[in-house]
């Protein structure tokens, strides 16, 4: 579904130029969760960027479905592939309401039935009606990761690009939005991208990963090589010890995935628990 191929992405010139990323080729199948991991600047954010139109491809191209993007991308291009970005406090506009901020992207792509979908979408990210009318700052963090989740839902895509969605969160916050971003990708047939510093939250989402260094490919594995602790190259192995991963990943995958559910309500939620039933992460607009 996704073809990346021979892709450089270069910031800058002269003294200032950074190649990014350096030639690199990998492919997505349709329905995948697809990982790229790597140590911090090795240029994997770059990547999503570059297939939503955010960095420079200085050579190489992307496809989707087979067709390549071009410059700018367009309607139909945002109405297929959607982002998750890491900060889930700095990802939604702190004033606009959740109404608002769901009913955007139905508004700039003419849909109709706005008051159902935006029901919809909350109830399917496990929000009830209440969190409507709410802002941003009156939501925790898991929630409003919610949020974002839905909004990048609302359209029906059917590729969602995840960069670090559960890095700003806690533990078990962390493993319920996981499970969620599963149990969607499951019943929507979505497919992912999902770029993490994290081996324990990339194993617990996909099979296949793409290591990066330096802007290039170290070596195209798999969750259950990663998880035997077999990765191919020396660097891999090295990041593993590095992250230390796996110890996270044996409590991660204890959480029970039954919170994610689509009934699941917050209020009774581990999240709303661990947050000892308040919004514990208010912040002025
Ligand atoms: N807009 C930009 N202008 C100049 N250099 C940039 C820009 N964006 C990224 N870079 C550089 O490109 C390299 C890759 O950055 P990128 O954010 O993709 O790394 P990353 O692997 O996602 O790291 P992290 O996990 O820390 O977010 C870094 O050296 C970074 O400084």
């Amino acid at each position: 579904m996704i073809d990346i191929k021979d892709l450089s992405i270069v910031f800058g010139s002269g003294r200032l130029r950074v190649e990014a990323v350096k030639g690199l080729d990998f492919h997505v199948e349709e329905g995948e969760a697809f990982g790229l991991v790597g140590e911090s600047g090795s240029g994997k954010s770059t990547v999503l960027r570059a297939i939503c139109g955010l960095a420079p491809i200085a050579r190489g191209s992307i496809s989707i479905n087979g067709n390549k993007v071009t410059e700018p991308r367009g309607r139909q291009f945002y109405s297929t592939v959607q982002m998750v970005f890491q900060d889930p406090y700095g990802s939604l506009h702190p004033r606009q309401t959740i109404d608002r901020i769901l009913s955007e992207p139905l508004s700039i792509h003419g849909q109709r039935d706005q008051d159902l979908r935006i029901v919809a979408a909350l109830e399917e990210v496990g929000l009830g009606p209440a969190y409507r009318f709410r802002y941003p700052h009156q939501l925790s963090g898991g929630q409003r990761q919610r949020v974002a989740i839905a909004r990048a839902l609302i359209l029906n895509p059917k590729i969602v690009l995840l960069d670090e969605p559960t890095s700003a969160l806690d533990a078990s916050v962390q493993a319920e939005i996981l499970n969620l971003l599963e149990r969607l990708r499951t019943e929507r047939g979505l497919t992912y991208i999902l770029v993490s510093h994290d081996l324990a939250v990339v194993t617990h989402l996909c099979r296949r990963l793409l290591v990066m260094r330096n802007g290039e490919m170290a070596e195209l594995t798999d969750s259950s090589t990663l998880r035997r602790g077999q990765p191919a190259s020396a660097y891999t192995r090295e990041l593993i010890r590095a992250t230390q991963g796996f110890a996270r990943a044996k409590a991660l995958s204890a959480v029970p995935r039954r919170i994610c559910g689509k009934a699941a309500d917050p209020l009774n939620s581990a999240e709303h628990m661990h947050s000892g039933g308040k919004n514990t992460r208010p912040r002025s607009p």
